[in-house]
């Protein structure tokens, strides 16, 4: 049996398919490399560089392969670009999510994994931890282009033989621990990321998006996950759907926040060298405070974190924007 892997060659998509392999499964993987590295991937993989929405691409690989899992994570992630041009967040992540979905009824594959996001919460009501139950009301078309998917595949799963997993990610950061793959979008916008490239000199400084929100130190805070315990997560899902599960939503973040500032801090501390922090106005459509409560996914999927430590996080991180920096002077 083969997993299908739709945006395997990008940054959370290769930790799945270095994870997927190190637990012997086979794997396949669709990427039109819009944001993807083919070099993110081992050469032996099999790759089919194209649309998830390509009826013709997937005839191809329904026909050269035995798949029984489709791991759903191709789609367009920049929220303000969501905001300026919500029709091409609309069309790449959810008419053609729609495409891939009929794809796989079609073929008779009986489990998805599909990569949703915190951004369907919106900002929530209370700065507790959310649960999978909070109100959805994202505040992006990025959001709404998600959340939108996860009804497809709720209504998909009422009418056909199909069962879904929907895992709802907090804020994805770090890198393969064993140095494999890592973050190397250009122009990312995440905090993390960005902080290690200034940390690296890529940037002259990082900018600090708002002082003033209604934290303990005015900054915004967040639930930062690492992406090999996020991967871990979808082997979880995977082996549950397996063994007979029936389709859930579940948050995948470790149920903690640091702010902005707390996370400079540790990036400070992990490299060893002062950089640049410029504190600036807040970014438009950020909430405040969102933090996940891991409950579900701790007790259904028997997920069980190994790298809840944002030192540990930072670390991967700056290890692989330093191995991208010798990668590009070669
Ligand atoms: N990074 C985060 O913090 C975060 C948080 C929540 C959810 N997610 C979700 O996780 C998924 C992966 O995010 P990422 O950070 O790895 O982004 P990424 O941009 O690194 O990866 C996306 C991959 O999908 C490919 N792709 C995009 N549209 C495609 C299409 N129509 N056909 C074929 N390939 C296509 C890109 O080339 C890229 O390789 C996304 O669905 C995103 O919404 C990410
Ligand atoms: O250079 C920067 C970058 C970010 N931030 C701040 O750091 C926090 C985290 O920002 P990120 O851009 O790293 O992440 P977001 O919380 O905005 O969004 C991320 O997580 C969301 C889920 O919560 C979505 O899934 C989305 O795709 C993904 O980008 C925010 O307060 C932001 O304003 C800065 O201050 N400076």
């Amino acid at each position: 049996m083969t997993v299908l892997v739709t945006g395997g060659a990008g940054y959370i998509g290769s930790h799945m398919v270095w994870a997927l392999l190190d637990a012997g499964e086979d794997v396949a993987v669709i990427d039109r490399l819009s944001t993807g590295f083919r070099w993110a991937l081992p050469p032996e993989v099999k790759f089919y560089q194209g649309d998830i929405a390509d009826e013709a691409l997937h005839e191809k690989v329904f026909a050269e392969n035995d798949i029984d899992a489709i791991i759903h994570f191709a789609g367009s992630i920049i929220v303000p670009e969501s905001v300026s041009d919500p029709l091409a967040y609309y069309e790449n992540n959810t008419v053609k999510s729609r495409a891939l979905i009929a794809a796989a009824i079609r073929h008779k594959v009986p489990h998805f994994v599909f990569s949703s996001t915190a951004a369907v919460y919106g900002t929530p009501e209370t700065p507790e931890p959310v649960l999978e139950t909070a109100r959805l009301d994202p505040e992006s078309p990025y959001g709404s282009s998600k959340l939108m998917t996860e009804i497809m595949l709720r209504d998909a799963a009422r009418a056909y033989d199909f069962v879904y997993t929907a895992l709802r990610y907090f804020n994805v950061a770090g890198a393969d621990p064993k140095g494999r793959t890592g973050q190397s979008t250009v122009g990312a916008t995440h905090l993390i990321k960005v902080a290690g490239e200034a940390a690296l000199g890529k940037r002259s400084h990082i900018d600090v998006f708002g002082t003033d929100y209604p934290t303990a130190d005015g900054t915004c805070v967040r639930d930062y996950i690492h992406v090999s315990d996020l991967a871990n997560a979808h082997l979880k899902a995977l082996e549950r759907m397996r063994a007979g599960g029936e389709s859930i939503i579940a948050n995948c973040g470790y149920g903690r926040g640091f702010s902005v500032l707390e996370v400079l801090e540790t990036v400070k501390k992990v490299h060893g060298k002062e950089f640049e922090i410029h504190l600036a106005g807040r970014r438009p459509g950020d909430a405040v405070t969102i933090v996940a409560n891991p409950s579900l996914a701790k007790r259904e999927l028997q997920w069980v974190p190994q790298y809840d430590d944002l030192e540990f996080i930072v670390k991967t991180a700056l290890d692989w924007e330093a191995h991208l920096a010798r990668r590009n002077q070669r």
